[in-house]
C-alpha cells in the first residue's frame, strides 16, 4: 500500500494500487504473491481506517467521466420532464428518477438536498428510461464495469480474511453478473445543487446526512467539489510528516502511544477527491459477515461547498436477496439474517 505522501494531511489516506488485480486481469493470470499483498493491504486499511481509495482498478477515466456528462445531461432537464421519470414508491420500478426533497435520511429532520438516478438492472421491475442518446446503452455497461470491480474486492477482502473458502463472499452476490430479478444493487448517479438563500440559512440543512450503507460494499466517484466525509476507525498519525504508516508502531486500541504519534479514532475525515481514485467503503452487511473485525463506514456528505453542484456516483454492492447473512466464521455473534429482511427492517426502524 502506499499513502498519499506529499499531500500534506491527505497523507493518511490509504491508497491502494490495484494495478496487479485491475478488472481486466483474469484471476488465474496474476501472480499469487501480489495478490496476497494486495488482500492484505486491503485487509489491514478496512480494519484499522475503515475504508480505502483505490486506483489503477482497471475502468477507463474515460468511461467515468462520459458517466457524469450523461447525468448532467439527464439532470439539467427540465422539471416536469425529469418527473415523468418518477420512481413511484408503492411500484416496483428498478430504474426511474428521484426528485429533491423526497428522501430523510434522519426522520424529522430536512429532506437531503439532492437528485438521483437509480439503476437497478435485471428485475422484472418498471424501467423509466430518458430518451438521452447513449444513456441506456452506456449507464448499462457502466454498471457492469462497477459489478467486476466489485467483485474484484470482494475476492480480496475474503482472502484478507484468511477464509477457507476465500470465494464465499463471491457466492453470495450471484446478481451483480446474472442480474436477476431479485437484484438490488444498485448504481445511483447524484447531484447535490447549490444552496438557496433559503437553504442557506437553515441550520439543520445537509446534503446528505450520518449513515451507513445497507448492503456488502459501496463504490463511490466524486467530482472534485468535496464534501464527502468518513469516520477513520483508528490510526496512528506521525506528527511529522502525517504518514499514517512511518510509524513504528501498528496502533492496537488501548495502546500507549509514543510522543511521536497520535491517533485518530472515530472521527469525521473529509474523504478529499484525489483524482483517478475510487473510495471503497463497506456496508452493513460486512461486520455480520465478520464477527466486526469490518466495520460498516459511517460517512456524510456536508456542504463545504455549498455554491456549487456536488455530483457523484455510487455503485451498491448487495448480497443477493436471498443471502442469509451470517458470521462466517461460525460464532454466533450476530443472528443470521436474509439479507431483504434486514433492508426491511432498516426500513421500519425496527433494530
Ligand atoms: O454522494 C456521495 O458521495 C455519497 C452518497 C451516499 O453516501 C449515499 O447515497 O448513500
Ligand atoms: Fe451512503
Amino acid at each position: 500500500m502506499t499513502t498519499d505522501q506529499g499531500h500534506g494531511d491527505l497523507s493518511w489516506i490509504p491508497i491502494i494500487d490495484l494495478k496487479v488485480f485491475d478488472i481486466t486481469k483474469e484471476e488465474n493470470e496474476v501472480d499469487r504473491k501480489d495478490l496476497e499483498k494486495v488482500a492484505n493491504d486491503v485487509f489491514k486499511a478496512f480494519s484499522t481506517i475503515g475504508f480505502v481509495y483505490i486506483k489503477n482498478h482497471g475502468i477507463p477515466q474515460d468511461q467515468i467521466d462520459n458517466i457524469f456528462r450523461l447525468a448532467d445531461d439527464f439532470f439539467a432537464q427540465p422539471q416536469e420532464t425529469k418527473d415523468k421519470l418518477i420512481r413511484p414508491v408503492s411500484e416496483a420500478v428498478g430504474i426511474g428518477y428521484i426528485p429533491g426533497g423526497r428522501e430523510h435520511f434522519v426522520s424529522g429532520k430536512p429532506a437531503v438536498l439532492r437528485e438521483s438516478f437509480d439503476v437497478i438492472i435485471g428485475s422484472t421491475y418498471k424501467q423509466l428510461w430518458p430518451s438521452i442518446p447513449n444513456f441506456e446503452q452506456d449507464v448499462v455497461e457502466f454498471h457492469r464495469t462497477c459489478a467486476k470491480l466489485s467483485l474484484r474486492m470482494l475476492k480480496l477482502i475474503g482472502m484478507g480474511l484468511g477464509l477457507e473458502d476465500q470465494n464465499e463472499l463471491l457466492a453470495c452476490h450471484t446478481n451483480l453478473v446474472n442480474w436477476r430479478d431479485n437484484s438490488t444493487t444498485m448504481l445511483r448517479l447524484l447531484t447535490y445543487p447549490p444552496f438557496t438563500e433559503k437553504e442557506d440559512k437553515m441550520p439543520d440543512l445537509t446534503r446528505c446526512a450520518e449513515h451507513t450503507d445497507y448492503g456488502s460494499m459501496s463504490l463511490m466517484f466524486q467530482d472534485s467539489t468535496g464534501g464527502l466525509e468518513v469516520i477513520v476507525l483508528g490510526v496512528t498519525v506521525c506528527w511529522v510528516c502525517h504518514c499514517a504508516w512511518c510509524a513504528s508502531v501498528e496502533y492496537e486500541p488501548g495502546m500507549a502511544l509514543t510522543h511521536c504519534v497520535q491517533t485518530v479514532d472515530g472521527e469525521y475525515k473529509p474523504a478529499t477527491p484525489i483524482p483517478g481514485t475510487i473510495v471503497v467503503i463497506l456496508d452493513d452487511m460486512m461486520p455480520r459477515w465478520t464477527s466486526d473485525r469490518l466495520k460498516a463506514t459511517l460517512h456524510r456528505v456536508t456542504p463545504s461547498d455549498k455554491r456549487n453542484t456536488r455530483r457523484s456516483l455510487v455503485y451498491f454492492t448487495d448480497p443477493d436477496s436471498c443471502t442469509i447473512v451470517k458470521p462466517l466464521d461460525g460464532s454466533d455473534t450476530y443472528p443470521p439474517i436474509r439479507y431483504t429482511r434486514y433492508v426491511t427492517q432498516v426500513h421500519m426502524n425496527d433494530f
